[in-house]
């Protein structure tokens, strides 16, 4: 049985208990833990902690005494656990014997201090243990998570994909080869150790291998937005110092090409979705590119997977820029393998071994909620993930939801919206009869849910009949009839959206949380449920207010496993993001209530300050519009350092399903308003050139509606303009994930601002 040893380095200093492994000392693959305690127990569960890491690296029969206050040893059968008072004093001892090539990895990085934070590619951060609890299991690498997958689900289904009408599928032990497979032909091409494999498609198996097989060759995971301008991918590539790209068609390889020469560390560039157009030197095709790893051996893959750390970072997440130039978030795996972990086990996630959950994946997965849902939660509890068709958001995500039947579903709010708004277009083609029946069946849903968040459990007959007869058939008919967690997040959602689902008997549960907090910090599921909030804190995450304002209202912070190494080569922009506490701040303002939800009510950078120096929070106010005005697609208020408030109007229109850009034609839920108004318009053309007077009273209508419950007169819309397109990701305004690019808005629509102010 082989001898291991871990030290542990403890430190005085409240509140949080952190220990970092490894790093290497004296002859073996070991593995030190540098820790901060404050407490007797923290020491002892940080001993614990080595234990567990020493024995995951092949040491066995451990058990231990309590460890003691001072510098000591703690003697373990097969562990020995020293501990000493500070962190500081720490210089790791030079290798008295080399005996393994990981070995070798583990001394050239040992580094003499880590913080909470780093913004270097091959930094290491201090781990934020807590001293019991999820917050305190053993930190462990991706690699490791796959091998933990493979042993519990090696042979279920882990990705099924569909080409030209069949589904092909991967168990999760193909799964884990093929990323092998890919990592070793990342290394063939040369991938660097913390350089970038940028990924730029939809989402795939390939894209999900791709993903795995840099981390797996000691590279970075870097998804870029498939809505990147040449320019944008560009300043990702080069900022993730990336050696090669992976693309999915001949549009996204041509932006590349567009750059190539400005990105002189590309070595190779990969194409996964379609046959390439042309050959050209360093360009293979996903097949070629698998091929070419059958040259490097397991041994030298093996090698650079032992030498990974757990407090390394292995994926970067792009901001997609709704606040200013995207930052690199950098993920450490054990934010990625503690997160899918903790936020999973919270949500009440079935491991397949149980009953197997199926997603469908279909969200840009460069955004980080896309990444834990699709990738790391399935891998972490044997979901089986099944991919949509590239042109899923443009039409066909619900014929593969039909197809799939999810048990779980995470959509963004315009998603949602989506629905709802094509729901209700649908709804309108009702006979009489039908439209009575919908009716009735959406009070009663409506009014049983609400009673039921409440705390009743009672399920009256005309629910139970609204049941059988509505709510089922409309589940079936989105593809979620067996979807018993629909999840919104990533950005605010309306009350009418949540209460319009509530109404269909589908209770739409709300994740909340951020790039830098590998996703969720709060969720809300069945038992845990407030119409609004964005729920709890998943267990072994804190949330701190800061500043709270008379009414409890304060800036959203965040503490825990979850939370960023720092932002890649951004060391300033990371000192603002963590404070010296350690506390990552969110920019996002909400209070708790007396149960400890939490309720999200705007974002710092969003917020308005007047002139007469009113701070004000759109998002309430835009949504209040969008709801008394139905024919309004996008709304943004603007006003900030100005004498009253204005809003910029856009109205429901269709979309060309192959550009996602905005068309003429109004909805026909528009054409619908229109028409009850007395106004013959069918596009938005009609409407905006000729200020037709139905609609725009209408909505000077709404707009005064809104402003009678403003809580003061600078909360007022003074004025308002309807624009003559509407906003888009591919026009701009919006972010992948739909989000309003406010200062992009400002931009470009400086001239109508500036009118809306001079009249
Ligand atoms: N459930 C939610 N409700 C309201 N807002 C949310 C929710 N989930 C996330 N958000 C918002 O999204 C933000 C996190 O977004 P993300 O990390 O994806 O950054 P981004 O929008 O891609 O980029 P940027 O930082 O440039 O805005 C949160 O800070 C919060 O404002």
């Amino acid at each position: 049985m082989a001898k291991a040893a871990a030290d542990v380095e403890l430190k005085a200093t409240p509140p949080v208990l952190q220990a970092t492994p490894p790093a290497f000392k004296r002859s073996r693959a070991r593995r030190l833990f540098c820790g901060t305690s404050y407490s007797q127990h923290g020491r002892e569960v940080l001993c614990k902690m080595a234990a567990q890491v020493a024995m995951a690296n092949g040491s066995f029969g451990v058990s231990m005494q309590s460890p003691v206050q001072q510098p000591c040893s703690v003697s373990v059968d097969d562990v020995i656990v020293t501990t000493s008072p500070s962190v500081e004093n720490h210089h790791p001892e030079p290798a008295e014997e080399a005996d393994s090539p990981a070995a070798e990895m583990f001394r050239s990085k040992a580094q003499p201090s880590v913080g909470l934070w780093t913004s270097k590619r091959d930094g290491e951060v201090l781990l934020r243990m807590d001293e019991s609890g999820i917050g305190c299991e053993t930190p462990i690498t991706v690699h490791e998570l796959l091998l933990n997958s493979v042993s519990q689900f090696g042979d279920y289904p882990a990705l099924s994909s569909k080409k030209d009408g069949r589904w092909t599928k991967l168990t999760f032990k193909e799964y884990y080869q093929e990323c092998r497979g890919a990592a070793k032909s990342f290394l063939k091409l040369g991938l660097e150790r913390f350089h970038g494999v940028g990924i730029l498609g939809f989402n795939s198996a390939e894209w999900f291998i791709a993903d795995i097989g840099a981390i797996l060759a000691g590279g970075f995971a870097v998804g870029i937005y498939t809505t990147n301008s040449p320019e944008a991918c560009q300043y990702v590539a080069e900022n993730c110092g990336a050696n090669i790209i992976v693309v999915e068609n001949d549009r996204q390889l041509q932006k590349i090409l567009e750059v190539k020469s400005q990105l002189p560390l590309v070595k190779a560039i990969i194409q996964y979705g379609e046959e390439l157009k042309e050959k050209r030197p360093n360009l293979y095709t996903w097949s070629e590119f698998m091929a070419l790893g059958a040259s490097v051996s397991d041994d030298q893959l093996d090698k650079i997977i032992a030498s990974q750390k757990p407090n390394q970072c292995c994926t970067l997440i792009y901001t997609s820029g709704t606040t200013g130039q995207p930052k690199g978030v950098m993920l450490s795996h054990d934010n990625i393998t503690w997160t899918a972990r903790a936020g999973g086990n919270y949500v009440g996630l079935s491991k397949a071994t149980e009953r197997q959950e199926v997603v469908v994946s279909y969200l840009p997965l460069s955004h980080v909620a896309a990444q834990m849902i699709d990738i790391w939660l399935p891998i972490t509890f044997g979901v089986h993930t099944c991919f949509a068709q590239p042109d899923a958001l443009k039409g066909t995500l619900v014929e593969t939801l039909k197809e799939v039947r999810p048990t779980a579903f995470l959509g963004v709010p315009r998603v949602w919206e989506k629905m709802q708004e094509r729901m209700k277009a649908a709804g309108m083609k009702f006979s009489a009869l039908k439209k009575r029946i919908a009716a009735w069946a959406k009070v009663v849903g409506l009014e049983t849910n609400l009673r039921r968040i409440n705390g009743s459990d009672e399920l009256p007959l005309n629910f139970r009949l609204a049941r059988s007869f509505v709510f089922k058939k409309v589940r079936k008919q989105l593809g979620l009839d067996r979807c018993t967690k629909c999840y919104t997040g990533a950005a605010p959602i309306t009350r009418d959206t949540l209460e319009y689902f509530l109404s269909l008997d589908i209770c739409i549960y709300e994740l909340y949380g951020m790039s830098e907090s590998s996703g969720p910090h709060t969720a809300s599921f069945p038992s845990s449920y407030k119409l609004g909030s964005s729920g709890k804190e998943i267990t072994g995450c804190r949330t701190m207010l800061f500043k709270p304002d008379s009414e409890g209202v304060g800036e959203i912070c965040f503490a825990g496993r979850h939370v960023f190494m720092g932002y890649l080569n951004m060391e300033d922009k990371t000192k603002e993001a963590i404070d010296d506490e350690g506390w990552l701040h969110s920019g996002d303002l909400g209070r708790h209530d007396a149960d400890g939800f939490l309720f999200i009510t705007g974002r710092i950078k969003e917020l308005i300050i007047t002139a007469g120096g009113e701070n004000i929070p759109p998002v309430p106010i835009e949504d209040a519009i969008k709801e008394a005005i139905p024919i309004l697609s996008n709304v943004m208020l603007i006003g900030d350092k100005a004498k009253f408030l204005a809003m910029l109007m856009t109205l429901k229109c269709m979309v060309n399903l192959e550009t996602g850009e905005p068309e003429d034609a109004l909805t026909p839920q528009a054409i619908e308003f229109c028409h009850k108004l007395g106004s013959k318009a069918t596009k938005v053309s009609d409407i905006v050139n000729s200020k037709d007077p139905a609609v725009y009273s209408a909505i000077q209508k709404g707009v005064t509606s809104v402003n009678e419950r403003a809580t003061s007169n600078a909360q007022k819309i003074q004025k308002w303009m309807l624009l003559d397109k509407d906003f888009s990701i591919a026009g701009g305004e919006l972010g992948p994930t739909m989000k309003l690019k406010r200062p992009v808005v400002a931009k470009m629509y400086k001239q109508q601002i500036d009118q809306l102010y001079s009249d």
